[in-house]
């Protein structure tokens, strides 16, 4: 991904001031913590690339373990995608703190920045046409001392993608997640459904009309229902439930546009 200085007023995009950078690709957010963003991030992702797209992943900052027993986010994305960057580069800052951010950072006396996170995912940025990013829990995560993931996603100036469960209590969720990322300026790609508690969402009579009243309600876009994967999610079996069930047709043209701009 080329970072280039962003040319003219992008007011959608917060970033018209002429030193800003312009960072291509898709900030996945979601509705909370632990509704499979990282499932989502490393499917998409891989989709992207088994259509021989230079598409990358970052995950600017992890918090809930430590790198090394191959159960953070960075590496479990490295491992859904086969892609053979190291973990600590995809994730330059991680905490063993089961908190946001913020307090995670803050608890190991470590000073973290918008700026300096931002420094940490240029080499990515370099390397790849494109960077699917992976927030940490839901847009209103406090980041830094000063910041919510939102600030962070709009600083960027990409677009966002909300990852949100199936069930009882999404509609409103997945409501309030678009009306914060668009108070911000940021443009959403759409949502995808994910199947995070299979039992539940199976007996649950809200899962069928849920994607209706969430496209009808927060004039959204649901691209479709992740399912349950059995067993270790590989490279193939993400590639092949997002082939089956998620229209990825509106991430492929915010790339191209982006790359075309
Ligand atoms: N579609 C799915 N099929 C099987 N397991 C899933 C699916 N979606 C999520 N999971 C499992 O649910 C758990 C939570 O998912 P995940 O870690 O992707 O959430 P997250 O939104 O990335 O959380 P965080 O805020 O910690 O980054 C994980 O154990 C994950 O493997
Ligand atoms: C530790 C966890 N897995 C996430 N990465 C951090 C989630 C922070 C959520 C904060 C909150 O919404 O209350
Ligand atoms: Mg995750």
């Amino acid at each position: 991904m080329h970072v280039v200085s962003a040319q003219g007023s992008e007011k959608l995009h917060g970033w018209n001031a002429p030193d800003r950078k312009r960072w291509r690709g898709l900030f996945v957010t979601g509705t909370d913590t632990g509704v499979g963003k990282t499932v989502i991030t490393a499917a998409i992702a891989a989709a992207l690339r088994s259509e021989g797209r230079n598409v990358g992943v970052w995950k600017p900052v992890q918090s809930g373990a430590l790198l090394g027993k191959g159960i953070t986010d960075a590496e479990r994305l490295l491992r859904g995608t086969d892609i053979s960057d190291r973990p600590e580069q995809v994730a330059p800052f991680t905490f063993a703190a089961p908190l946001a951010p913020a307090l995670a950072a803050k608890q190991a006396g470590v000073t973290m920045t918008t700026a300096g996170l931002l420094a940490a995912g240029e080499p990515l940025a370099e390397r790849y046409d494109a960077l699917l990013i992976e927030g940490a829990g839901g847009a209103a995560v406090p980041l830094t001392s000063d910041t919510l993931v939102a600030d962070f996603i709009a600083e960027l100036g990409v677009p966002a993608l909300i990852v949100a469960r199936c069930g009882l209590g999404t509609v409103n969720h997945t409501l309030l997640t678009a009306a914060l990322l668009r108070q911000r300026g940021i443009p959403v790609a759409g949502v995808v459904m994910n199947e995070v508690d299979p039992a539940t969402s199976r007996d649950d009579p809200s899962t069928a009309a849920n994607a209706e009243l969430i496209e009808r309600y927060g004039g959204l876009r649901v691209l479709g229902r992740f399912p349950w994967i059995c067993g270790e999610a590989t490279m193939e079996k993400l590639v092949r439930a997002v082939k089956r069930h998620i229209d990825i047709s509106p991430i492929r043209q915010m790339l191209e546009n982006a790359r075309s701009q």
